[in-house]
């Protein structure tokens, strides 16, 4: 199977864990389209969908599946994404496409969060791949001296700002022993609004796609 299809293979997979005629949260990104595509097979049979962000609520919408405001929902059995990078343990980098705020935020509301990827997003050590971090604007240079000072080396995304009107800096060199403790270092920078770390709430059960098939693996 190439890339591609590991995805999709893995967003199939996903829709086994869709509960009947309940809300859907969705996250964002290539393979968490694959999987939009698939809950519109089933759209009758759920009530509709949280979105991790506008591109996402577009892409429902566009599919017919009704997409509801985070603030009227009182239940979300279930939020599926995908991840930049994940662990065995389910620990992840997130933010890729710049959503996380959003998707932290809706993965934090859901009593269980499906991760799906391809073989490639599976690592041992979190921080090959550079880690997304919103901040307001105007404490961009503040947050970069500070993520120096822990190790990390931060650049500016260009020409890119979040549905929540911020920016993102992407942070190289990190390599992450203890995602957790990062996490909560970085959740203590005034200016930060959110890292891209996804270790407190870490995924429950990863799909994971692979050249034999989906492999599902929890912690
Ligand atoms: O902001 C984007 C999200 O965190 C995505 O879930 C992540 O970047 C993975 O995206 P993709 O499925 O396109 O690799």
């Amino acid at each position: 199977m190439t890339q591609d299809e590991q995805k999709r293979a893995a967003a199939e997979a996903a829709i086994k864990h869709v509960p009947i005629g309940c809300i859907i949260g969705v996250g964002t990104g290539s393979t968490a389209n694959y999987f939009i595509d698939e809950l519109a097979k089933i759209k009758h049979k759920i009530n509709g969908a949280v979105a991790s962000s506008d591109a996402t609520a577009k892409r429902l919408k566009s599919h017919g599946i009704e997409v509801i405001d985070l603030n009227n929902v009182d239940d979300l059995p279930v939020y599926v994404d995908g991840a930049d990078e994940i662990t065995e343990h389910l620990h992840m980098i997130k933010g890729g496409g710049g959503a996380l705020t959003r998707e932290k935020i809706v993965a934090a509301v859901a009593k269980k969060f499906i991760c799906i990827t391809d073989e490639t997003k599976l690592v041992n050590i979190l921080g090959n791949f550079p880690l997304p971090i919103e901040v307001i604007p105007m404490a961009r240079s503040y947050v970069a001296r500070e993520i120096t000072l822990l190790g990390g080396q931060p650049a500016l995304r260009q020409n890119f700002i979040t549905d929540n009107g911020n920016i993102i800096l992407d942070v190289h060199n990190l390599q992450i022993l203890n995602p957790v403790e990062l996490e909560t270092k970085l959740n203590q920078i005034t200016g930060i609004v959110t890292n891209g770390l996804f270790a407190r709430r870490a995924a429950d059960i990863l799909l994971l796609g692979t050249v034999e098939g989906v492999k599902t693996m929890s912690y």
